[in-house]
């Protein structure tokens, strides 16, 4: 078995597949195409049920990341504790209810209290929580959370803006919709200042 989308340091450096996952995987989406009335024979088909296989552990691949382990790999000592803000990362997940995609950006910032990280691992922690079956809600939680639990900063934000194909390819299709969400914790929550300056600094009409 070969399942090396975890690498070895909580996230994936190469992009391979587990053997017995593609094989099921495979078979399950040759059934869907033909129940969709498609001839899974013709030329076009014929490799596609082994590529939506890997493209669907591809999306997925979060689960076998571990975020917490993603920042301890890269925690420094370090006594700044102004605002750290890394905005515009762009995320791609994938809704739980319909397994359509939702993409748009993450702003993620904290207050180090002794600790900062990798800048690189804030990036790295939103791809961990967003390679999965999500909510909008729960993946901007989770990402507070990890940092939260991790760091022990003096606060963390995290707003996320995104656009959700299951809202405007199907559905009530409102092609222009943007789902936008937030969560806070220590001095973002009881400042308003705070707060302020991380909005201006990301450039949000939010407060
Ligand atoms: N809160 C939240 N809802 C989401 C997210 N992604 C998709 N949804 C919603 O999940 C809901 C599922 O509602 P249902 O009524 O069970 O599903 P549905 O019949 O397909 O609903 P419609 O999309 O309105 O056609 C829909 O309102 C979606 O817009 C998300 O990240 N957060
Ligand atoms: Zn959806």
């Amino acid at each position: 078995m070969d399942f090396t989308l975890n690498g070895g340091k909580g996230y994936s450096k190469t992009e391979s597949y587990d053997d017995e996952v593609t094989q099921g995987l495979t078979d399950h989406y040759r059934g869907v195409l033909e129940l969709l009335g498609e001839d899974v024979h013709r030329e076009g088909l014929e490799k596609t049920p082994l590529r939506v296989a890997k493209a669907m552990q591809f999306l997925t691949q979060g689960y076998h990341m571990n975020p917490e382990e993603i920042i301890r790999s890269a925690m420094f000592r370090e006594d700044y504790q102004q605002m750290v803000i890394v905005k515009d990362i762009e995320l791609y997940s994938m809704c739980e209810h319909h397994i359509l995609p939702f993409f748009g950006k993450a702003h993620v910032a904290y207050i180090p209290r002794h600790h900062i990280t990798g800048l690189s691992k804030i990036a790295r922690v939103v791809e961990a929580f967003a390679r999965r079956l999500q909510v909008q809600e729960r993946l901007t939680t989770q990402i507070k959370d990890c940092i939260q639990k991790t760091l022990n900063p003096l606060g963390v934000a995290v707003v996320i803006e995104a656009q959700h194909m299951c809202m405007q390819m199907r559905g009530v299709q409102k092609q222009h919709s943007v789902t936008t969400t937030s969560d806070f914790t220590g001095a973002f929550l009881k400042n308003q200042a705070t707060r302020e300056e991380f909005f201006n600094i990301i450039g949000g009409k939010l407060h």
